[in-house]
């Protein structure tokens, strides 16, 4: 066992800080605010123009210095995204100190995550790691799942939750219930492109197939 365990955190709310304004720190910063990150500031002396753009725009905050050990006592989450193999090493230590979670783009095992390749269809998530063995692996594997799981599972998912919270007030049943969330993922696997139908029609469907015994 290599150590590595997923979870999916959440961030709003959370102080997320970036340290370096580069490619790396551009992508993980992107990341960031696709998930909703709503507290993000990069330390770095220079930003790429995107990085830049975003801060004018008042979307993330920047700090145009080096990093400070001070940087990373309130983070929560923290990037060590430096091209400074020793910088990277000393964000993470002093991370980890002050109790952050901690990426170290440079050398996994300073750090206590690591980011896997993301393909996102609304809250459907498909996470992919090859826990530091080829990001280039991680990032092929996730152009095939963006493949398979086109943008219509947004919908897909979607209707699964309404539908859910539909079978959890109408069948207090609690094996009944499973059988017929299971039953519509996997009808709604399979005939995706009925995005049209209602939710309660849909879960008098599954009762009534239950019903004739035909799950
Ligand atoms: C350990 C880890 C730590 C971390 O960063 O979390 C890490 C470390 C390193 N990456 C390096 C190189 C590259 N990384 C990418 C791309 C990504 N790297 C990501 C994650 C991770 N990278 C973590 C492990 C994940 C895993 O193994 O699955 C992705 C998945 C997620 C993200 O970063 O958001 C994102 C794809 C996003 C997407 O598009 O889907 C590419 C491809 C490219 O740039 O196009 C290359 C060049 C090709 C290659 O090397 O394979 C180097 C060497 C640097 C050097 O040569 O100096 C190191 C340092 C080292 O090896 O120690
Ligand atoms: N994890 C990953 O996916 C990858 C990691 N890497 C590693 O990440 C490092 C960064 O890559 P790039 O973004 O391409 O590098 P880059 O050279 O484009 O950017 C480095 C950034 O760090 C900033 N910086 C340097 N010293 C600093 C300090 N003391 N305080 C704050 N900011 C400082 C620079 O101003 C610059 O903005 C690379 O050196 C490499 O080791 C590289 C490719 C992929």
């Amino acid at each position: 066992m290599n150590g590595y365990y997923p979870v999916v955190l959440q961030l709003r709310g959370k102080r997320c800080v970036i340290v370096g304004g580069g490619g790396v720190a551009q992508r993980k910063l992107l990341g960031l605010l696709e998930a909703g990150a709503d507290q993000v500031t990069v330390i770095s002396p220079d930003v790429t123009p995107a990085i830049g753009k975003l801060a004018e725009e008042g979307v993330i905050r920047t700090e145009l210095r080096e990093y400070e050990e001070a940087d990373s006592a309130g983070a929560w989450l923290l990037f060590a995204a430096t091209n400074d193999r020793r910088v990277n090493a000393a964000i993470a230590a002093d991370g980890e100190r002050h109790g952050a979670l901690v990426n170290a783009a440079d050398e996994a095992e300073r750090g206590t995550f690591i980011s896997p390749s993301v393909v996102r269809r609304g809250d459907l998530l498909l996470a992919v790691t090859a826990s530091g063995a080829s990001p280039a692996l991680s990032q092929l594997i996730k152009t095939e799942l963006a493949e398979r799981y086109g943008p219509e599972y947004e919908q897909v998912t979607a209707r699964l939750r309404s539908l859910r919270e539909k079978a959890v007030s109408r069948l207090p049943d609690e094996r009944q219930r499973r059988i017929v969330l299971k039953l519509a993922a996997e009808e709604a696997l399979q005939r995706h492109n009925r995005s049209n139908i209602d939710a309660d029609e849909w879960l008098t469907g599954l009762l009534h197939r239950l019903d004739r015994g035909q799950p």
